[in-house]
């Protein structure tokens, strides 16, 4: 387990760029299946999720490319069926969140695939119901091999048909609108999610000659069709990384250019951090945040105490509650954070508390933030990263904090964010990695 050593109470100044967004990537690798022709990826983040399931693809007998630094071109000509029922692919798609987005692709394609219950974050459940009944109303059976602890999916051709979902799942909507593409007829599917990262799966699926409508929607319209085509593809700037370096500057009171963070893409982060008092400014592609002295928390128009809270795009997404969390620590007045979509994302605040935050953890949901205004600097802490956001949120802290910090686990960081001591130590932080 590697470990950061921060040395906090450097303010940062320069230009950071966002890498390629996480979420969307995985996706867009998992498509590549869906076509025994060349499809071409620009601006993949280079980042643990991201290496291991380029590496998978490779392993199932995708032929993979690496381009330039930044782009692969992925051809799934073959694949290697022996392989895809091995134990070790199933062992490692169990490390890898982003692999059950495989299954929607394999079964479409080849008419069968194998999962076993996948990885990620320690942030609560995470059920895929969604998946599983989405992909069976197109027609496919599960059966689970109790043996061998996995789920065995087969269908003949898949039939498109309507379907209603439980909610709005990123990645199971990812995986249903993989399969309905290649399937026979029309699917519907309401309730999808509408994430920027799914838009821009069924954009770039449509370019394969998928024929999705209500792209952006929550009503998706999909008229099967017999095969897809390459095609090229770029991904979109990380929302979560801009909406962290925010977070970052208002905490060290610094002055950060975010250049090309794809305005018409961050929905509702931007406002979000406004209204913990954080001023921005839009200059063509780039966020500008000034460097500030203080932020005040607005309060809601009848005068009450701000709330927080996630919800479906395009509300705010939960990837970023942390670090307003972590912001509001230094921020003038109290807000109430809501993580209501998962249940064990708000157990760091300890270490915040630990550190001389202000913080009331209400239920495994709900925290109240009594922010200290910089009137008291937060002190350095010795910690460990319980999952990839809480680890940004917890460097944020450490950056920000009078003495050193030492963040263990940071393979949870390295998940999501490419070189991140690198990136920042040269805008002036001080992160060493052990
Ligand atoms: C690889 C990837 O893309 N991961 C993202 C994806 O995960 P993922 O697709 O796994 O997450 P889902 O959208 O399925 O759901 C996330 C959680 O929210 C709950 N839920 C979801 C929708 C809803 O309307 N109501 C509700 O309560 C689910 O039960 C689950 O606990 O979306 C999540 C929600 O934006 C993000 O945190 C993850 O970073
Ligand atoms: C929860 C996240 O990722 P994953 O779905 O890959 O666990 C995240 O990106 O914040």
């Amino acid at each position: 387990m590697a470990s950061f050593v921060i040395e906090g109470g450097h303010s940062l100044s320069g230009d950071i760029y966002p890498q390629g967004a996480k979420n969307e990537v995985l996706q867009i690798i998992c498509a590549t299946l869906l076509t025994t022709e060349e499809v071409t990826v620009r601006n993949i983040p280079d980042i643990l999720d991201v290496n291991n399931l380029i590496q998978l693809m490779r392993e199932i007998g995708v032929s993979v490319a690496k381009k330039s630094i930044d782009t692969y071109s992925f051809r799934a000509e073959r694949v290697d069926f022996g392989y895809l029922e091995s134990d070790e692919f199933l062992k490692k798609c169990s490390s890898l969140r982003g692999s059950v987005m495989l299954i929607g692709p394999m079964v479409a394609r080849f008419g069968k695939a194998m999962m076993s219950k996948p990885g990620g974050d320690k942030i609560g459940r995470r059920r895929l119901d969604t998946h599983f009944v989405g992909i069976q109303n197109l027609g496919a059976t599960f059966s689970y091999n109790e043996a061998r602890e996995v789920y065995e999916i087969s269908a003949e051709r898949l039939q498109g048909t309507y379907m209603l979902l439980d909610e709005a799942s990123v990645t199971g909507t990812a995986n249903i609108v993989m399969a309905a593409v290649l399937a026979k007829g029309k699917t519907t599917i309401y309730n999808a999610a509408c994430e920027p990262y799914v838009q821009q799966l069924c954009k770039m699926l449509n370019r394969m000659g998928a024929k999705i409508e209500g792209i952006a929607s929550n009503l998706l319209t999909i008229e099967g069709v017999d095969e897809l085509h390459g095609t090229e593809h770029t991904i979109l700037p990380d929302m979560i990384e801009v909406g962290s370096f925010i977070g970052m500057a208002a905490m060290t009171q610094s002055e950060l250019t975010i250049k090309n963070v794809s305005h018409e893409n961050l929905g509702i982060i931007p406002d979000s951090f406004r209204r913990l008092g954080i001023k921005m400014e839009q200059r063509g592609e780039d966020l500008y945040v000034p460097a500030q002295e203080s932020f005040q928390i607005e309060s809601f128009i009848d005068g009450s105490i701000m709330t927080i809270a996630d919800a479906p795009w395009p509300g705010l997404t939960p990837d970023l509650l942390s670090v307003l969390l972590v912001v509001a620590t230094q921020a003038k007045g109290s807000v109430l954070i809501h993580q209501k979509m998962f249940e064990s994302r708000l157990f760091f605040v300890d270490k915040l508390i630990d550190m001389g935050a202000q913080i009331i953890l209400c239920d495994p949901h709900r925290a109240v933030v009594i922010g200290h205004n910089h009137g008291f600097r937060l002190r350095g802490g010795n910690m460990t990263s319980p999952d990839i956001r809480a680890g940004i949120a917890l460097l944020i802290a450490a950056m920000s904090a009078d003495g050193i910090s030492r963040i263990h686990n940071i393979e949870q960081i390295d998940r999501g964010y490419q070189n991140i001591e690198g990136r920042l130590n040269a805008l002036g932080a001080r992160i060493t990695r052990i």
